[in-house]
């Protein structure tokens, strides 16, 4: 996991101070790349200890179409409550776009249906997208969606991802999102007969906020245990038929926890 402390030096050494939305203000850098290479492990933060719990079921949350927050606080993950509003409605966030995607003729596209029916059928297409990105609908989204796209890549029996995130919280959103797309890159790689490939994230708009600039120089003076590993238990019918218990992290060893206050 270097990259991810590269990047963190590198915004804390030439970010330049960016007021944002949240008024909490930020240091930030423009466009930046990495890579994972799945074959290598799981690309799980080890600088500080990060559970997996709330990445597993937020993915699974996602996978299901669901965009109201119940199903998070049944299963005590709170990351997305200070968004939702009294009856736990986000709007159409991921959830609704991914698996419906409404249509000018009323209907709606199931763009994971879609994706994965084409991994398996057109494997070099180059047309392996799932966009979340729906300007018509962005005014009612609680947050406009910040990974916002990703496409598919098939070569020599591997799966690869690359996604695109237009906004990201160094310090708190970045280690979930690319723990969250490794294990969709997994569970749509064992889905389709594929072994996973790469995974390649890129951001827009990379900042720390300014109070996490403390925990972001704390967790840099941290040496990186190896990657875990994942093992899926089981292959499920389908991409939506995925459990909680059906995902195990295998020889992860992090240093501790480090607190942060999350930017509303
Ligand atoms: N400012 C901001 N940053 C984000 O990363 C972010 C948002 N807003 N809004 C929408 C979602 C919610 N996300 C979140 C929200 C909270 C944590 C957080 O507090 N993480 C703690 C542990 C929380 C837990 O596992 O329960 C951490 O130490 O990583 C992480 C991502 C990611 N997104
Ligand atoms: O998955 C996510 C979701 C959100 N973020 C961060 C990026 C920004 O700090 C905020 C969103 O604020 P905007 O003003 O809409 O950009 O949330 C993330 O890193 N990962």
């Amino acid at each position: 996991m270097q990259q991810y402390l590269n990047l963190m030096k590198e915004v804390l050494e030439q970010g330049v101070v960016k007021e944002d939305r949240t008024g909490v203000g930020t240091i930030s850098i423009f466009a930046r790349q990495m890579r994972f290479n799945l074959q290598d492990g799981f690309p799980l933060i080890t600088t500080k200890k990060l559970h997996l719990r709330s990445i597993i079921h937020e993915l699974l949350w996602f996978l299901s179409g669901d965009t109201n927050i119940k199903y998070l606080k049944d299963n005590n993950v709170r990351i997305w409550d200070e968004w939702a509003d009294e009856n736990g409605d986000l709007g159409p966030v991921y959830g609704a776009q991914w698996r419906a995607w409404p249509t000018r003729s009323g209907e709606s596209i199931d763009q994971i249906t879609g994706v994965i029916e084409q991994i398996k059928n057109n494997p070099d297409s180059r047309r392996l997208l799932v966009n979340a990105w729906n300007v018509g609908e962005l005014e009612n989204m609680a947050l406009p969606p910040c990974h916002y796209s990703f496409q598919f890549y098939v070569a020599d029996g591997k799966l690869s991802c690359m996604l695109n995130q237009r906004s990201c919280d160094v310090f708190l959103g970045i280690p979930f999102n690319i723990a969250s797309y490794s294990l969709l890159t997994h569970m749509v790689a064992q889905q389709c007969d594929l072994e996973p490939g790469e995974f390649i994230w890129s951001g827009g708009d990379v900042h720390l906020y300014s109070n996490h600039i403390e925990q972001a120089k704390l967790q840099l003076t941290r040496e990186p245990f190896p990657s875990p590993a994942l093992k899926l238990k089981r292959k499920p019918d389908s991409i939506f038929d995925y459990v909680y218990e059906d995902f195990e992290i295998v020889g992860y060893e992090a240093h501790p926890t480090i607190k942060a206050e999350i930017a509303v």
